[in-house]
């Protein structure tokens, strides 16, 4: 018997049920933060086009800790600054708690880049004021927001308790000058954090470090994200970042491709083992993306032999088939 939703010639009580069954399945990322469906961005320029982001999927849970990891030109910096506000994609979806970065008005993508998002970027230098000591530079933002809900005496101590808490208290009453570049960017962190933003953005937030104060800065994300609940996202090129968070994203021309999620256990002896997986996104059409390393393995090119099997899909390598193209 033909399956009622498959059927090609339906009758009306067929197509009734086909309508219930689609409006019961939850809308794509409905209870994610970050939402990118198909997202597209391409920059022209002398009449050449360049597709940064070529139909990326991307959903982020609030609460979550995460990179996204691409090699120079993947399309990682051109995500953050559509996230943050400061870049409109070309087309498909980019939703941050709700709201479309799409359709956003000027006002209102003013507000998302005031109120939503906090920013940390790469160059330590360009993450803070030079002439305002750590404190005040992390009160600022308290004190532009209008309405803020840290007014008069409560801002001076929140910013001291931020800087505590990302181990940066000695930096208090310190110039930017005066501080390590390690120490800036935990100080940078303070201030992205000032208004309780809904998503920490940081992009490439340990370029300019060594390995040692890297970590040290990993940390502090890691804080924020235990204390304070902030969701965030890192984009980095360096792959050892895996080990610093719970999801990695890998993103390759433009399109997200795979990603590692990494879980701590406690064994029934007590012991904590570290375990992580390796999984290939699928994209809201199906397709997914072989990681290189497997494809060059195999030698797999063009096409490949696919085979269902019970609970897996088997990928060979097109050989010895005998038939053509
Ligand atoms: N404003 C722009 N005008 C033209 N092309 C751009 C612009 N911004 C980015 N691109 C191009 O889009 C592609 C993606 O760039 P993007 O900066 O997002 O990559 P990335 O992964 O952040 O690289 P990196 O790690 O080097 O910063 C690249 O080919 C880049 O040259």
């Amino acid at each position: 018997m033909t399956d009622p939703a498959l059927a090609t010639d339906p009758t009306l009580a067929d197509l009734e049920r086909r309508a219930m069954a689609h409006r019961d399945t939850p809308a794509h990322g409905v209870d994610a933060l970050v939402v990118c469906d198909r997202l597209v961005r391409i920059f022209s320029e002398d009449g050449v086009e360049v597709q940064a982001l070529q139909g990326l999927d991307l959903l982020v849970r609030e609460g979550e800790l995460m990179a996204l990891v691409g090699a120079s030109g993947s399309g990682k910096s051109t995500l953050m600054n559509i996230l943050a506000g400061l870049d409109v994609p070309s087309a498909g979806t980019a939703r941050v708690g709700g709201h479309d970065l799409l359709t956003m008005s000027a006002r209102d993508r003013l507000r998302h880049r005031r109120d939503v998002v906090g920013f940390v970027r790469q160059q330590t230098a360009r993450n803070l004021l030079p002439f305002l000591t750590a404190a005040q530079n992390v009160a600022l933002p308290m004190q532009l927001r209008g309405g803020s809900r840290f007014a008069g005496r409560r801002q001076a101590e929140r910013a001291g308790e931020l800087l505590a808490m990302l181990d940066a208290a000695e930096c208090h009453d310190r110039l930017p000058r005066q501080m390590s570049g390690g120490q800036q960017q935990r100080v940078a962190i303070a201030v992205a954090l000032a208004n309780s933003p809904s998503l920490l953005l940081a992009d490439e937030p340990t370029g300019e470090l060594d390995a040692a104060t890297g970590e040290q800065v990993f940390a502090a994300f890691r804080r924020a994200n235990e204390e304070l609940g902030a969701t965030i996202m890192i984009v980095t090129h360096d792959q050892a970042v895996a080990a610093e968070v719970e999801r990695t994203v890998a993103i390759r021309d433009g399109r997200t491709s795979s990603e590692v999620v990494r879980r701590t256990e406690i064994g029934e002896d007590g012991r904590e083992s570290v375990t992580a997986r390796e999984f290939v996104t699928l994209d809201r059409a199906g397709r997914l993306q072989l990681p290189a390393a497997y494809t060059a393995a195999l030698g797999l090119r063009d096409r490949a032999l696919l085979e269902l099997e019970q609970d897996h899909v088997k990928v060979r390598p097109d050989r010895d088939t005998g038939e053509g193209h």
